[in-house]
């Protein structure tokens, strides 16, 4: 169990974190979203204790990070930043964590097994891949058979068995009754993977609420519609508030409309429609409605001008 209460964190004049409080519960995968800059890392490393509020707390199974004897069987992270030593081996840098908490060789074993880092133990970490760093990241994490995981971002660089991987590792665990925090950029994976959403935007909770909540307040009706004259079905019902995008030829997909709005729409045009499918809300939909407005790093659609050849040097 996390329980954060009006945390807060600036550095410098930037405020990361805006008095936020929330807690994350045992016996669930609660997904951290936010757009870059949002404040999930700062957040979960004041979890760690490794950066330390402006104001407010966090604690960890009701005790703040540093006042845990044994933090390593309390709680397990994988952050962005590993500090791992490049020349030890895998093995070795997991048995100098365990060494601190008494935790013998056979845990150490297993969890390499675990991670499918096995056939690496005796490779120095300096030549890992950024997957095999994940894995051993998560390694050092599950050591302590913590009752409580935070990974950020842990599909990061991992191959689609390695996020596979962690989808089932991070439900196996919330199934034993842990409590599992994860922060990741990847929708698809989060929406098969949580079953409650934390998403923040420029330090602030925007939302706190189970996945099917999330997915359900997108509001936004989505159909997908195949017809025989598209241009001339979107210009019928292009009107504020509905949104047509193009997913492939002779396919439209609408948001913002009923299904039977569109039927008519056609029909008074005569339009032949061939498919008319209502389509739940992507996650991937719910999260930019939600953060429309509090991405700090915004990026630019570029846009082909015609007619004009741009000039080199
Ligand atoms: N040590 C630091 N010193 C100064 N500013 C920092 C520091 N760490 C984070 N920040 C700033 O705090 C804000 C939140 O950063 P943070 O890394 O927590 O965001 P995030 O949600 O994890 O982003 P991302 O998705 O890109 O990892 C950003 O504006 C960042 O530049």
């Amino acid at each position: 169990m996390i329980e954060a209460r009006s945390l807060a964190k600036v550095f410098g004049g930037k405020t990361a974190v805006d008095d936020i409080s929330f807690d994350v519960q045992p016996g669930k995968v609660t997904g951290f979203l936010g757009p870059n800059g949002a404040g999930k890392s700062t957040t979960m490393r004041m979890i760690m204790g490794l950066d330390y509020p402006t104001a407010g707390s966090v604690t960890v199974n009701r005790r703040l990070y540093a006042d845990h004897k044994a933090p390593l069987r309390e709680v397990g992270a994988l952050l962005e930043a590993r500090a791992v030593h490049p020349k030890r081996t895998a093995y070795n840098h997991l048995r100098a964590l365990a060494a601190s908490h008494g935790i013998p060789k056979e845990r150490i074993i297993e969890v390499m097994e675990l991670t499918g880092l096995g056939a690496a133990a005796n490779k120095r970490v300096g030549g890992f891949s950024m997957g095999m760093g994940q894995r051993l990241g998560i390694a050092a994490a599950l050591l302590g058979d913590p009752r409580t995981l935070i990974f950020d971002e842990p599909v990061n660089g991992l191959d689609p068995e390695g996020v596979q991987w962690v989808r089932h590792l991070a439900r196996g665990l919330a199934a034993e009754g842990r409590t599992v925090f994860i922060s990741s950029h990847l929708m698809s994976e989060m929406a098969v993977t949580a079953d409650h959403l934390i998403v923040i935007g420029r330090g602030r909770i925007l939302a706190d609420a189970p996945m099917d909540q999330v997915l359900a307040g997108s509001g936004r009706e989505r159909t997908l519609v195949r017809a025989d004259d598209v241009d001339a079905l979107a210009a019928a019902i292009g009107s504020d508030g509905v949104e047509i995008r193009r997913p492939a030829p002779g396919q439209l997909e609408i948001l913002g409309m009923s299904a039977r709005g569109i039927a008519e729409a056609a029909l008074s045009r005569r339009i032949l429609v061939t498919e008319l499918t209502p389509r739940q809300a992507s996650l991937e939909d719910a999260y930019m409605e939600l953060t429309r407005g509090e991405v700090e790093y915004q990026s630019r659609v570029i846009e082909p001008t015609v007619g004009e050849i741009p000039s080199h040097p």
